[in-house]
């Protein structure tokens, strides 16, 4: 039966490196560039987060008003000066003048302090807490979120998304705020002083809007390239760390080289394209502040010798255009920031507003149960309208093994994972001793289970915690004990420290076989009633197969155990063994049942058998 031995769950491992994170769809690094899409929604839910400070916020406000107040007050100390004591040389009131500028100076001085402390305490609490938020909210999500969004994308959001609003907020709101002031009240004041001068000097405002407009048109469709293409890079980076075995073994190093290469040279380009025209915005701005200038020097010195205003009101119009055409730069440079910010904020809220894994007042927590599992007519579909669980029924004593059995893609990882309820079923019933698990309290069911996969993860912390996990209240001689039981006592001792030796990444210096003894002592640790073992098809010595397997009867005594079987030896003890094919269980009942069937098992059986 060569099309059977091809699809069976018998096969040979599958070499590869595991899901890539970060893949899949909606995958962004960043939001620069990016425009809100509601503006009041998304301000209304970053209130929330700023709301407890409103306090400091309006005393940092009442700093910046008075600053600004103070900023455009200054010019006309400059007016009388000149006016009412440098023209008629009276000199005790210059002094006076030049002590209140200072005066006013490092006022200005100091209240920026207070302004850029206070917006500092206020944008890192609300950081922490909004951080906070979305993480603990990522531990509520059911796990299909997690299959269809890119967990690069998900940590960028947790990150960079949340960097960019704080960043933001902190430099740009007060600097919004004054800003506006200043520019109205110079705007008030130019005009008592001279409604000529100051029609005058705005002529320059409509040029300078239309010029800098010009050019952030291109250079956010530049910045925005840039963002796409270091998003590329960043997706190569991480593939490329992740893949690096696959890229090893094909020796496609130099494929990669020069893939990564060819987009960090366009990146490069687009890059330098990005910061030329965007450097063409400051000295621009300089040579139309200087021709406001030139407009207020000019046709000032006229109306003055005409009489219509004196020297004094000249330099102090100088001093407002210079004051109302900074922070208007600043107020156009601003708007890009603010409005990529919004757009990082709702790409946070985005995430906080995703569905939770459900629960329900009356939910029941299970106290000890026998281990009785049925399923009844279960129908799942991941997508809609394509069922990959169809009508599965069957019932397993308490302590019996059930060995899951059918090709690859068949479902078998699915219906564990029903169990666990990591998924709903669509229709039909799953139950545990007699109660639907819908109705049991996620938590609680999960504390019974006990799962045990193939490739386990193990966390960046001591061996002796790695196997705490089952249970967090578990001495060290609990672990010690559980580890032996577990056949995993023998290699900790090697380990450079001992239980203390540190794992690194998902403990990549560990053996698949190491890692899966780890995983069996945390399970007994845990001492789940219900047990869900995904059997190792490769990679493991002999030895440390055997040890596993011991490890894992030893685990599955007296406890309800699925296991997803690869070794025949696992599926010749099984109680009762589960044939799944397309989602349907096509034949169930035990080893010797049904190879007297002649079915699909013993065609699967005896294409296993004939080529060990
Ligand atoms: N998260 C998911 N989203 C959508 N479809 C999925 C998802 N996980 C699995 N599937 C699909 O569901 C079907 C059953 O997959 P499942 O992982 O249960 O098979 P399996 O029998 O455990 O396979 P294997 O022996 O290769 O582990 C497959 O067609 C698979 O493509």
């Amino acid at each position: 039966m060569p099309e059977q031995r091809q699809q069976s769950s018998f096969q040979p491992p599958v070499f590869g490196p595991g899901p890539v994170p970060g893949r899949g769809p909606g995958h962004r690094f960043s939001s620069k560039g990016a425009k809100p899409k509601d503006l009041r929604a998304t301000l209304k839910r970053l209130w929330e987060y700023f709301k407890e400070f409103k306090l400091l916020l309006l005393g940092i406000f009442l700093t910046v008003t008075i600053g600004a107040i103070l900023q455009i007050i200054s010019p006309l100390l400059i007016q009388k000066a000149i006016d009412n004591y440098i023209i008629p040389r009276k000199l005790s009131g210059l002094y006076k003048i030049a002590l209140a500028m200072i005066g006013i100076y490092i006022l200005n001085s100091f209240f920026a302090y207070l302004q850029g402390y206070g917006m500092m305490v206020i944008s890192q609490r609300a950081v922490f807490k909004m951080r906070n938020d979305l993480f603990s909210k990522i531990q509520r999500m059911p796990i299909k979120i997690f299959d269809t969004r890119a967990h690069g994308d998900l940590m960028s959001r947790l990150t960079n998304d949340i960097d960019v609003v704080t960043n933001t907020l902190n430099a740009s709101l007060t600097s919004i705020f004054s800003s506006m002031i200043t520019i109205t009240g110079s705007i008030i004041v130019m005009f008592i002083l001279s409604p000529i001068l100051t029609v005058l000097t705005l002529t320059v405002v409509p040029l300078m809007f239309w010029l800098t407009n010009l050019i952030a048109t291109r250079t956010r469709k530049l910045f925005s390239q840039n963002q796409k293409l270091l998003g590329s890079l960043n997706s190569i980076i991480e593939e490329d760390i992740t893949g690096q075995k696959v890229i090893k073994v094909f020796t496609r190093e130099a494929k990669e080289i020069q893939k990564f290469e060819r987009v960090n040279r366009e990146l490069t380009q687009v890059g330098i394209r990005a910061q030329i025209f965007s450097g063409i915005i400051p000295p621009l701005m300089n040579l139309l502040n200087n021709l406001a200038f030139i407009i207020v020097a000019a046709s000032g010195g006229f109306l003055a010798l005409k009489g219509f205003i004196t020297v004094g009101t000249i330099a102090s119009f100088i001093q407002y255009a210079r004051q109302f055409t900074r922070p208007l730069n600043e107020l156009a440079n601003q708007f890009n920031q603010i409005q990529s910010a919004f757009a990082a904020a709702e790409r946070v809220f985005e995430i906080m507003d995703e569905e939770e894994e459900t629960s329900f007042e009356d939910e029941i927590d299970l106290q000890d149960i026998k281990g009785e599992v049925e399923f009844k007519n279960v129908w799942f579909s991941y997508t809609k309208g394509q069922p990959v669980i169809k009508n599965v029924s069957f019932k397993v004593k308490p302590g019996q093994m059930v060995a899951l059995v059918g090709p690859t893609g068949s479902g078998k990882t699915t219906i564990v994972n029903l169990l666990s309820r990591f998924y709903d079923v669509d229709s039909g019933q799953i139950l545990i001793d007699g109660i639907d698990i819908r109705k049991i309290n996620r938590h609680n069911l999960r504390k019974k289970l006990g799962i045990v996969l193939q490739d386990t993860f193990l966390f960046s912390e001591p061996v002796k915690e790695n196997i705490r996990y089952g249970k967090l209240s578990a001495t060290d001689d609990e672990v010690i004990l559980a580890s032996k039981m577990a056949n995993a006592h023998d290699f900790i001792k090697h380990l450079p420290h001992g239980y203390n030796t540190v794992l690194t990444d998902n403990g990549m210096d560990l053996s698949q076989g190491q890692r899966q003894l780890l995983a069996i002592a945390r399970a007994i640790l845990s001492d789940p009633a219900i047990l869900i073992l995904d059997e190792a098809t490769s990679n493991i010595d002999t030895r440390t197969e055997k040890l596993v397997q011991s490890a894992m009867l030893k685990l599955m005594q007296g406890r309800t155990s699925f296991v997803i079987a690869h070794r025949l030896s696992t599926i010749r003890n099984a109680d009762l063994i589960l044939v799944i094919y397309n989602g349907e269980i096509i034949e169930q009942g035990t080893h010797d049942e049904l190879l007297a069937k002649k079915g699909f098992y013993y065609n699967l059986y005896m294409s296993q058998f004939v080529v060990v």
